[in-house]
């Protein structure tokens, strides 16, 4: 696959991934693309189905809006919500590079939701479980792996409870998974960079800085 380095953001749940990726794209606009997985879990309120880059056509068509309108409204953490059967289905037909079962939900990316980011020249972003860089590694995606973490078990429940998006029984799901996945991060060669999101400026610059590399690269081939 060509163009720039696509990143891998992994971490538990709560830890800080979508925060900081917001925070990314709003200041590197026309940088970064989100690679939009797809899931069985059910939206939360405020999240639409597939407002990624592959429904960019549809939403023009529909809309008339100019691009740059279009681009703006595009959310860095949605998903496209399907039902096991039609995940199953895109499983079967070899279109996801990986996927696995998170929560007791599946989740996958798909082989063109990369490549449509990666036509247009941009770092494409995968946010997965640790499942899913497992898998990645297996590919020729060749992408820099960063782990956010958060400072402990009781501030990430906290975050996690403060966020209100999960029930008890779902919440529960996340810290037992999220304790498999803070001791697998501290293996040695699994990530590039592990970040502990405590304060959330300082766990930004550090994303910024591992990353400046790549995002000069696509600013350069703008000009
Ligand atoms: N393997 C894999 N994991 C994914 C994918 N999309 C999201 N995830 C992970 O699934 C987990 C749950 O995501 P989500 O339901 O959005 O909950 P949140 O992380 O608590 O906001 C997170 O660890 C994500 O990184 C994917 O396409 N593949
Ligand atoms: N450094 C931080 N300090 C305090 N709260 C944070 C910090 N980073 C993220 N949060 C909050 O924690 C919650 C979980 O963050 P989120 O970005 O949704 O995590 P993830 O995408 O990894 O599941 C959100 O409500 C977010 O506002």
């Amino acid at each position: 696959m060509s163009g720039p380095r696509p990143v891998v953001l992994s971490g538990p749940s709560g830890a800080g991934k979508s925060t900081l990726l917001k925070r990314l794209m709003k200041e590197y606009e026309g940088v970064f693309g989100f690679s939009v997985s797809h899931t069985t879990r059910n939206p939360r309120p405020g999240e639409e189905d597939g407002k990624g880059l592959n429904c960019l056509p549809m939403l023009l068509g529909a809309t008339l809006l100019p691009v740059a309108d279009v681009l703006s409204s595009v959310s860095s953490e949605d998903y496209h919500f399907v039902t096991r059967e039609k995940m199953q289905e895109a499983i079967d037909n070899n279109e996801l590079i990986e996927n696995a079962e998170f929560s007791g939900n599946m989740y996958g990316t798909s082989k063109s939701s990369i490549e449509d980011v990666q036509a247009q020249n941009l770092i494409c972003i995968l946010d997965v479980d640790i499942q899913g860089v497992r898998n990645i590694k297996e590919t020729d995606l060749n992408p820099i792996y960063i782990s956010i973490q958060p400072p402990s078990m009781e501030i990430l429940e906290q975050r996690l409870r403060d966020r209100k998006t999960e029930t008890e029984e779902s919440l529960q799901k996340r810290l037992e998974a999220a304790r498999i996945d803070m001791e697998l991060s501290k293996e040695e060669g699994v990530f590039d960079l592990v970040i502990i999101n405590d304060d959330l400026d300082e766990a930004y610059e550090k994303l910024k800085s591992v990353l400046i590399e790549e995002i000069q690269k696509v600013q350069d081939a703008k000009k």
